[in-house]
């Protein structure tokens, strides 16, 4: 049984069509990126999942669990961590976590509680107020919280906005590790190199529609090749050359071309074509394809 199962859901607001039919499944153990511009939708599906914002019509279920209809085996089997930091300033980490513990039935949970607090970096300051944490401290405690009931889903909505490189380090050993011991995670974010370095498959959405739906590797082998960024210090681009070039704009813009090549063995006549029209080169880079060039040519695509 899927780990999470979203059919045909839609969501307006107002004249806004937020969600206009998503699907998608997502099976135990994956790990899944919900990946899309601003405004594509993911908090919208996300608050879905998580009950609390209601789809206008189609269905999401968590391992079976319909989020509306069977709303409380759903939460139970699901932990997210929200965007937004919302805490109440009065409470410590710890009785924070133990309050979270509570909603879910959990009495003693405190070998679980310290576990996190202790993979998060936390243990400091588990007797401090929310108030007077810092805001990567804060998102740290959010983790913690939609982790204390063991969710075997675990969906982080942009985790990572904002925080420092030792958090992002912490933060994915501990999700990795969760993930190898079977937890599924479906993870947010605008950090398309952590989505690229962590997912095994992706949703991209945009306008509130998936776009795009497939393992990683076979969505960067979508993009083939690589592309050659020269700079040219002396004259312009050979018109020989000018069906590769990427961006039509560089071709009005001047120094700096970007080019399409298939494999390594074109690189060498391009060389050759830019030295016998005269022109120098300043520097250049051979960039691999990446899930970002992805992203941008699916986006692009979709306009
Ligand atoms: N409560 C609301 N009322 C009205 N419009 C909303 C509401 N929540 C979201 N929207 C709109 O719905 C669309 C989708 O928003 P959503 O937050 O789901 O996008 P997102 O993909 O999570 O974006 P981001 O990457 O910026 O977090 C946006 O155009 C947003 O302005």
């Amino acid at each position: 049984m899927a780990a999470l199962h979203i059919v045909d859901v839609k969501k307006r607001y107002k004249s806004l069509q937020a969600l206009g039919g998503v699907s998608l499944s997502v099976e135990p153990g994956e790990f899944f990126g919900l990946l899309g511009p601003n405004g594509a939708g993911k908090t919208t599906l996300i608050s879905i999942i998580a009950g609390l914002n209601r789809p206008d019509s189609g269905t999401a279920a968590v391992h079976g669990f319909d989020v509306v209809k069977d709303y409380r085996e759903a939460r139970r089997r699901l932990g997210v961590v929200p965007q937004e930091l919302v805490f109440d300033p009065f409470f410590t980490v710890r009785e924070t976590l133990r309050m979270q513990s509570g909603y879910f039935g959990l009495k003693n949970n405190d070998k679980w509680i310290d576990e996190v607090m202790e993979n998060l970096d936390l243990t400091d300051k588990a007797d401090t107020n929310m108030r007077a944490l810092s805001g990567g401290m804060k998102r740290r405690v959010l983790v913690a919280q939609a982790l204390v009931h063991k969710p075997p889903v675990i969906v982080l909505d942009e985790p990572t906005a904002g925080v420092d490189v030792e958090l992002r380090q912490t933060l994915w050993k501990f999700i990795s590790r969760l993930n190898r011991e079977g937890h599924t995670i479906i993870l947010t974010t605008h950090y398309l190199e952590e989505a690229q370095a962590l997912c095994n498959r992706v949703a991209m959405l945009k306008g509130g529609k998936v776009v795009a739906l497939d393992t990683m590797s076979k969505l960067i082998k979508r993009i083939s090749g690589s592309q050659l960024v020269v700079h040219l210090a002396r004259g312009t681009l050979p018109d020989g050359l000018k069906p590769l070039v990427s961006h039509p704009d560089e071709l009005v813009s001047g120094s700096r071309y970007t080019l399409r090549v298939n494999d390594y063995a074109e690189v060498e006549p391009i060389l050759a074509t830019l030295r016998q029209s005269g022109a120098v080169i300043d520097d250049m880079q051979l960039h691999q394809a990446d899930l970002e060039d992805v992203f941008i040519q699916i986006m692009e695509g979709e306009k």
